[in-house]
């Protein structure tokens, strides 16, 4: 049979009415049946040689297939009692050249309780459809854009810069910083600033996977390559992200054997995967963050030095927040927002004096560890407003000074805190307890410095000079 320019054989058009879900039967205008699938033939009890010819209200119960083939007006789900079932009837007029010829009539399962099962199923699915897809497309994709970068300070601003420059261009990037400084932030905002937005965005933590598992995270494995392998095998983190750009964190902690196979890929431009035979093609950026000195490995030895040349194109180094301490308002505002959105609270602001400590503080987990002290005060916060009783016992300095009894306040570094705000260097922590221990004196000596100087064993001079080094008045 001809359709158009399509020529297919009649008996292909047969099985493909037999294979679609709806059953078929075409009138004529008189209502005589022209054609009737046999699948329906086998519901009705009857067959196409018998069904044929036939008036179809001498066929089908409950017709209206005729009526339609008269006033040529559609009649669409329907529910029509065939054979003790309720059957969801559609009847459309046909039209040939634009004449009335006839109508077609489709059915759908067998009763309404077998269609509402069928898409209950069907809802269930397209629901679950929905939510790997959402959750597909967030992991895949990048969540922060250069505005979402805050800080105008210039040391802030010129790194912010150069990064916009160059996200436009394919060259590898190294972001080296403090952890907490926000590299993982520039990687996103640099592809969403990239031509290669409109693809995958794909990160993978290189300090958090086991060095045996590494290899087919990053390049895949083909079925059977181990055991417990998938069936089908699985795609790497590489070919995952093609046409896109792979943000490799904590690149530093990559084991020497991996960063040989990275070389590779890097060099090639194409993966073989864990048991695979074939190469692989990956059209993929590469963004590293770390927040080792790589330079220093590679004089070490512990990182190879031309994987450092390949991945150290662009080198944009993130300064540590107690180098742009001006950013540190603007940047607490922006965080509170982002906090009382997170906890549905709303109008809570940060008290001048708060303000200043946070201004001052070391900030050795950076902006990590100034989110993690608006969160602690948030949780701890009965009113709108954080003040110094709603901040960690190492930031509300005053509060220490005046308290009863001296002890080593370790509890200060740790309790409440998470480890990544508290100082971790041994001198830091001496200097922290000392500062504590004169603060503590001088509370108990009533002010008077010679007293406290007593109290401390130490002279009259030392205690002025340390006084001034930890600057307590
Ligand atoms: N400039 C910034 N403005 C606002 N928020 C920021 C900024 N930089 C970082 N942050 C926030 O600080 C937190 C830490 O940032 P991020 O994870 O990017 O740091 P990192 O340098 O990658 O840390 P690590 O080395 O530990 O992985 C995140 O919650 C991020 O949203």
């Amino acid at each position: 049979m001809k359709i158009g320019d399509v020529n297919l054989p009649t008996e292909w058009l047969e099985e493909i009415v037999n294979l679609v879900a709806e059953r078929i039967v075409v009138v004529n205008t008189k209502g005589i049946i022209l054609y009737i699938d046999k699948a329906y033939c086998d519901f009705l009890s009857t067959t196409m040689e018998r069904a044929i010819g036939k008036h179809i209200t001498e066929v089908i119960e409950h017709t209206r297939m005729h009526i339609v083939a008269n006033t040529g007006k559609a009649e669409l789900a329907a529910i029509q009692p065939i054979m003790g079932s309720e059957m969801i009837a559609n009847r459309y007029p046909l039209y040939a050249k634009g004449k009335l010829v006839g109508a077609v009539g489709t059915v759908m399962y067998q009763n309404p309780e077998e269609w509402r099962e069928y898409s209950n199923k069907m809802q269930a699915l397209v629901q679950e459809l929905n939510f790997y897809k959402i959750k597909y497309h967030s992991a895949m994709t990048s969540k922060y854009v250069f505005d979402d970068l805050i800080g105008d300070s210039l040391e802030f601003s010129s790194i912010k810069k150069l990064a916009e420059r160059i996200a436009s261009g394919d060259s590898a990037v190294l972001l080296s910083g403090e952890s907490g400084t926000g590299k993982e932030l520039f990687a996103h905002a640099i592809h969403h600033g990239s031509p290669r937005a409109g693809s995958p965005f794909v990160r993978i933590n290189c300090a958090s996977i086991p060095e045996h598992l590494l290899e087919s995270e990053l390049f895949g494995y083909d079925e059977g390559a181990f055991t417990g392998a998938k069936k089908g095998g699985r795609k790497g983190k590489f070919e995952l992200a093609e046409g896109g750009t792979i943000f490799l964190d904590e690149v530093g902690d990559m084991p020497l054997s991996m960063q040989s196979k990275l070389l590779r890929v890097l060099q090639e431009k194409e993966v073989e995967r864990v048991g695979g035979q074939k190469t692989i093609v990956v059209n993929v950026r590469v963004i590293a963050a770390t927040h080792r000195d790589l330079e220093a490995m590679v004089k070490e030895g512990a990182f190879r030095h031309d994987l450092y040349y390949r991945l150290n194109v662009i080198n944009l180094e993130i300064p540590p927040l107690r180098k742009r301490r001006e950013d540190i308002p603007f940047i607490a505002e922006a965080l509170l927002k982002k906090l009382e959105y997170k906890f549905h609270r709303k109008d809570i602001e940060i008290s001048p004096t708060v303000m200043e400590k946070l201004k001052h503080h070391k900030w050795p987990g950076n902006i990590r560890g100034v989110e993690n002290v608006l969160e602690r005060a948030i949780n701890v916060l009965d009113g709108q407003r954080i003040d110094i009783p709603h901040l960690p016992l190492y930031l509300r300095d005053d509060e220490l000074y005046s308290g009863a009894g001296f002890e080593i306040p370790i509890h200060a570094f740790i309790g409440g805190a998470k480890t990544e705000d508290c100082p971790v260097k041994l001198s830091d922590m001496l200097a922290m307890a000392e500062k504590y221990a004169i603060a503590n004196a001088i509370q108990r000596a009533g002010g008077n410095k010679q007293k406290a100087a007593v109290i401390l064993g130490i002279s009259k001079t030392s205690l002025y000079d340390k006084c001034k080094k930890h600057e307590i008045n």
